[in-house]
């Protein structure tokens, strides 16, 4: 997999910058994944990951979700079936107070892809319209062991064609840390082992052709996802919600007024 580096942010070269989508568009058709190394630069990555930190440290994070304990040889008290915390998150918009570093961030990522869903000769991503995404997803694994199970992002097309994350965890070493996001493009037999490596930047297809998980991470583990939208998939998906709704709602209106007939 092609591992550009992009450090070239700092610089502002444009050469570089053509090279990187390049890059990009070229792993996105032959993997269906794509990784960044130096995306940002040593300097603004540590804002980034101080930033987030300070976030983390103010509490401002939601309880991760409840996982069984990964541990086999627990202690005698906790017994194997306790539960541990997974990872926490938080939704960040970009231009709330104290998140200025995160949407610096996300600002940039969205110029890449952007760039190579409208570059020529694009392949696969030439038959996306990329116009929106989610807010940013802050996720601090705590290092309990704790990791996430095997799963497809979007599995029932609810729009989301690349998932993005930025990793924050400097001097990642996974033989003591764990921590690794384990790939499986399908169709294939191949994995993708990818480090959580600081100023580190993924993008793989959000969709079926990539389930993924996380390995039992034993060091605070710090990530930064964004999911960027199909217009026409998601229209899509937003009409047959809305066509949903609408049914479970005349449903609830006549079984009421049944209701309310046979009451009177
Ligand atoms: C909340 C939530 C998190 C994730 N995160 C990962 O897959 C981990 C990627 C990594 O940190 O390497 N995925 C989904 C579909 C939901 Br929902
Ligand atoms: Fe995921």
């Amino acid at each position: 997999i092609g591992l550009a580096d992009a450090s070239f942010m700092g610089s502002g070269s444009e050469r570089r910058y053509e090279d990187l989508c390049r890059n990009i568009i070229n792993d996105m058709n032959q993997y269906g994944l794509s990784v960044v190394d130096d995306f940002l630069g040593m300097e603004t990555g540590l804002k980034i990951l101080n930033e987030v930190r300070s976030m983390y440290n103010a509490g401002a994070f939601h309880d991760g979700q409840l996982v069984h304990n990964q541990k086999p040889d627990a202690p005698s008290s906790a017994v194997r079936g306790d539960k541990i915390r997974g990872d926490k998150i938080k939704w960040v918009g970009g231009n709330e107070p104290g998140c200025s570093n995160v949407w610096y961030l996300t600002n940039q990522i969205d110029s890449v892809v952007y760039r190579v869903n409208t570059m020529k000769d694009n392949g696969i991503l030439g038959n996306y319209h990329i116009r929106e995404r989610t807010r940013a997803m802050v996720a601090c694994y705590p290092g309990s062991g704790t990791h996430y199970v095997m799963h497809v992002d979007n599995p029932n097309k609810d729009g989301r064609v690349i998932t993005a994350i930025y990793y924050l965890n400097i001097n990642w070493d996974a033989r003591e840390s764990g921590g690794i996001l384990r790939i499986r493009p399908t169709p294939g037999t191949t994995v993708a082992d990818i480090e959580p490596k600081f100023d580190r930047l993924i993008f793989f297809w959000s969709d079926i052709r990539n389930p993924h998980e996380v390995q039992p991470a034993h060091r605070t583990r710090y990530a930064i996802t964004v999911w960027y939208f199909d217009a026409k998939e998601r229209e899509e998906a937003l009409n047959r919600a809305k066509l949903e709704n609408s049914r479970t709602n005349n449903a609830i209106i006549s079984s009421t007024s049944q209701g309310h007939a046979q009451s009177q």
